[in-house]
């Protein structure tokens, strides 16, 4: 699995850790920033990340800034990309299972360090059920073509 992953100066730390958990993983990922800790607009950060996920570039995405909310609304304006905003365990193994989402989001000022970590390392690892969510993710592609 190729992962991009990028955040904004909101979104610093938990990037960073996330890249820990994926070297320790062996999950293969490219950093597309921000750069800086001065502060920079997320829509620059979501929508190159986004585009690449979805044209098959990179398998999954991951995005951080301060709500992950700014991430999420940009990500899901990319056709075919299904960005499952996560701030909890159970919805991080659910989103990937039921959603099939292919990036996550997440705001380090809502969650702390530890538990992006966990969230990430399940969802990450989960997979998509099929079956009759199949059914409801294909109504969400149709719509977009
Ligand atoms: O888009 C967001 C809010 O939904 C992100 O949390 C941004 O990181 C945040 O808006 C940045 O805010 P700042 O005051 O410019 O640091």
């Amino acid at each position: 699995m190729k992962v991009a992953i990028a955040s904004d100066h909101g979104g610093l730390h938990i990037r960073e850790e996330i890249k820990m958990l994926m070297d320790e993983l062996g999950i293969s990922y490219e950093d597309f920033g921000c750069e800086c800790s001065t502060s920079v607009d997320y829509p620059d950060y979501a929508l190159p990340v986004a585009e690449k996920v979805a044209n098959g570039e990179f398998d999954r995405g991951i995005l951080i800034c301060g709500t992950g909310i700014g991430m999420s609304i940009a990500a899901n304006k990319v056709k075919g990309i299904r960005c499952a905003l996560v701030h909890d365990m159970f919805t991080a193994k659910v989103t990937r299972e039921h959603n099939d989402s292919n990036i996550l989001a997440m705001g380090e000022r809502v969650i702390g360090a530890g538990l992006a970590r966990e969230i990430a390392r399940i969802w990450l690892g989960a997979d998509f059920e099929g079956g009759r969510h199949a059914d409801r993710v294909k109504k969400i592609t149709d719509y977009e073509a």
